[in-house]
């Protein structure tokens, strides 16, 4: 979907992009992660052009993104950042319907996706479309942030940040609602986060950056499993490698399907990461947790010596 090749950015006499090649597969979550100031964020924009590469070539479906009109592109790829960038003087659906008014939707239409985005986002549409952004949640203007990306259905989500400054409990849940929407949606999204956990539990392909270069990339258990040096091993903390690997895996991975005499009210959801069912499984001192489906009905049981085989 998107390709650079030996791309390099100078700031100033710096380089802080060196050579780059990366490959963003059509219909994968690829997250870019990284200390400070390695890059990621550069990245991101000059797939858009908010900045422009200096050498080498991007590739947005196989052609050169400077082929592009720079609107054209950008109408083609949703842009969502950590500030939200919302217009504070339009309505939640104003801002929502910024593209799909400049590619002149008509009013019902305009109407139906602005009220489909936010029923997706959780967010119930007679109840917020006409709000302002101050009268939002920081959770809920993150919301509209990504809405407003992908209103007209782009092509591509890029997101800079997006869950940045919101405390765990809501980043978790938009993280989950970004994961769902692209399992719907079959979306292509380039993420950015310095969050470990983050990357880990949001990535179909994880590129980890430092100085303007790739260090390592793969997917997120082949990373953990496989670290290329010391900097990989460092950066993404070797001390609860285990805990880590738990979390990429849900429980129906190791479910023992069937029926479970194990204390009802202790169920935990098939689609639920092996890293909570620990949690469960400590905080209920038990060594076996009955398994539900989304509709609530056990279909197995998970085994604590189940995760050892996990890890
Ligand atoms: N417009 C600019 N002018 C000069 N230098 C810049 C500019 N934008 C970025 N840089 C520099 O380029 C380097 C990479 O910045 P970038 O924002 O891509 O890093 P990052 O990995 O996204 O960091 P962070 O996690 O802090 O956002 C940094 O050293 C930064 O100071």
């Amino acid at each position: 979907m998107i390709v650079f090749e030996q791309v390099t950015k100078i700031f100033d006499g710096r380089t802080v992009i060196n050579t780059l090649d990366l490959h963003i597969a059509k219909g994968k979550i690829t997250v870019l992660i990284g200390a400070s100031g390695s890059g990621k964020s550069t990245t991101l924009k000059m797939v858009n052009r908010l900045i422009e590469h200096d050498s080498g070539r991007i590739l947005f479906a196989g052609e050169e993104t400077r082929s592009f009109k720079i609107e054209d592109l950008r109408r083609r790829m949703g842009y969502a950042i950590q500030s939200t960038g919302l217009f504070p003087h339009w309505t939640v659906a104003q801002n929502i319907a910024t593209v799909p008014q400049l590619l002149n939707w008509d009013k019902q239409r305009i109407r139906q996706r602005v009220d489909e985005l936010l029923t997706m986002l959780n967010l119930e549409p007679t109840e917020y479309r006409e709000r302002y952004p101050h009268q939002l949640s920081g959770g809920q203007q993150q919301r509209i942030g990504v809405a407003r990306a992908m209103a007209a259905d782009p092509e591509i989500l890029l997101m800079d940040e997006p869950f940045g400054a919101l405390d765990p409990v809501t980043r978790s849940v938009l993280q989950d609602e970004v994961r769902r929407i692209h399992e719907l949606s079959g979306k292509t999204i380039l993420l950015v986060t310095h969050d470990i956990d983050e990357a880990l539990t949001m990535a179909d392909h994880l590129v980890l950056m430092d100085k303007g270069q790739i260090v390592q990339q793969g997917h997120p258990a082949h990373i953990l499993a496989h670290p290329a040096n010391d900097f990989v091993r460092e950066f993404i903390g070797r001390s609860d490698l285990g805990v880590k690997m738990l979390s990429l895996q849900t429980v129906s991975e190791r479910t023992r399907f069937g029926g479970s005499d194990a204390p009802i009210h202790l169920a935990i959801a098939d689609n639920a990461s092996l890293k909570e069912a620990l949690s469960d499984f400590v905080a209920h001192e038990v060594n076996v947790l009955p398994v539900m489906n989304e509709h609530k009905q056990i279909i197995g049981e998970l085994h604590f010596s189940d995760l050892l085989r996990a890890a």
